[in-house]
């Protein structure tokens, strides 16, 4: 799926939507999700199609979301009219064009700044590193490439471990690990719904490590994240970890994607974010492995993990626990919000070595 989801997509999340919901606070992102539709899929009143004109003159807003829609449409780039949307709306301070009155009339500055961002667009680069930022949940994050631009089913999994945190582990200070933050997306949200959370969040991206801090300090949540920039498989970083108290929550979206699904990738996705983010290896499951074996002794007894997967790892991760006889046991797979098995929870046992 691209960056920002299709229209089919949003007729899918809609779907599920109406299909009833697990959590209460799977309706806040459904109010997102819903938020999220009427942002990128509302056409503003009264724009259409039919005129173009030159890049440099004072402009009418919708000529301006006119001539760029159309331009992207041209040369093949995706969702032509949300990027314009999304660029336009963004140089006037807003989410979306579509509040907007189509015949306000631009100034020189800004439209220089929007055939500018547009330009950046023509060359393939995703809309969200355009703008150098994207909402994640109810968060404002910097974007910059080559780190994963976030995506709507991860913040489905941010939601189930804000619900475990606030309903399933009864710590008054507890310490989440996060195992590859990239921009920071789960932890930081994860931050700001529970108050007296402090986070311990891996990378092995020194780029990924600094953009999870600068977002951080942005959301004056520096003193409560703790960044480690390493390889999570390295004794270095292991040791590391295992001389910080043991965490009641892991949570992790780690690289899943097999060596052929990365090949058949978008070239926006290819060219753009950072290969490390998204490969799994030759079965996808290079890191999982590493993330199974090694949690539970990073996790209390009783302690969670939860984890994003593609949707035909399930299974195989399910055999995986069980050939390992480690502590850890995979209690249920959630469903995204495209009716897929997207979502690993898994809970270490009461037995064998306690912490
Ligand atoms: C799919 S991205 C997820 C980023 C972010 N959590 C999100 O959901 O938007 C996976 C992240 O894992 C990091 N990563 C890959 N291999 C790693 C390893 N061996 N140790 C630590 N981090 C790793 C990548 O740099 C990347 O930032």
């Amino acid at each position: 799926m691209s960056h920002f989801s299709c229209i089919w997509a949003c007729k899918q999340i809609t779907k599920a939507i109406l299909r009833g919901s697990r959590s209460r606070y799977r309706s806040t992102f459904q109010k997102r999700v819903s938020l999220y539709f009427t942002r990128c899929y509302q056409p503003p009143r009264s724009v259409g199609f039919s005129s173009c004109l030159t890049e440099s003159a004072t402009q009418k807003l919708e000529d301006v979301y006119k001539y760029w829609s159309n331009k992207f449409l041209s040369h093949n780039i995706g969702e032509a009219d949300v990027s314009a949307n999304y660029i336009v709306a963004h140089v006037l301070g807003h989410k979306t064009i579509y509040n907007l009155d189509a015949h306000t009339l631009l100034n020189q500055t800004q439209v220089d700044k929007i055939n500018e961002l547009c330009h950046l667009r023509l060359t393939g680069m995703p809309v969200q590193y355009v703008l150098g930022e994207w909402d994640f949940l109810d968060l404002t994050l910097t974007m910059r490439p080559p780190v994963l631009i976030p995506r709507p089913e991860t913040e489905e999994l941010a939601l189930l471990c804000i619900e475990t945190l606030l309903n399933d582990i009864e710590i008054e200070r507890p310490t989440v690990l996060e195992i590859g933050c990239g921009s920071g997306a789960l932890s930081l949200s994860l931050l700001k719904k529970c108050p007296k959370l402090q986070v311990v969040a891996v990378d092995i991206s020194p780029t990924a490590c600094s953009l999870t801090q600068e977002n951080a300090r942005s959301l004056g949540l520096m003193d409560r994240i703790c960044v480690i920039q390493g390889d999570f498989t390295s004794d270095k970083v292991q040791l590391e970890l295992s001389r910080l108290s043991a965490f009641p929550l892991i949570v992790s979206n780690p690289p899943y994607l097999t060596t052929d699904e990365l090949t058949g990738l978008q070239s926006e996705i290819k060219c753009f974010e950072d290969p490390t983010a998204l490969d799994g290896g030759l079965d996808g499951l290079d890191i999982i492995k590493e993330i199974i074996l090694k949690a539970p002794d990073l996790l209390m007894t009783n302690g969670h993990l939860w984890m994003e997967v593609s949707h035909q790892q399930p299974p195989l991760i399910a055999k995986l626990v069980q050939d390992s006889h480690n502590d850890i046991c995979l209690i249920e797979v959630v469903k995204d919000l495209f009716g897929k098995d997207r979502i690993c929870h898994f809970q270490k046992k009461e037995t064998g070595k306690r912490k």
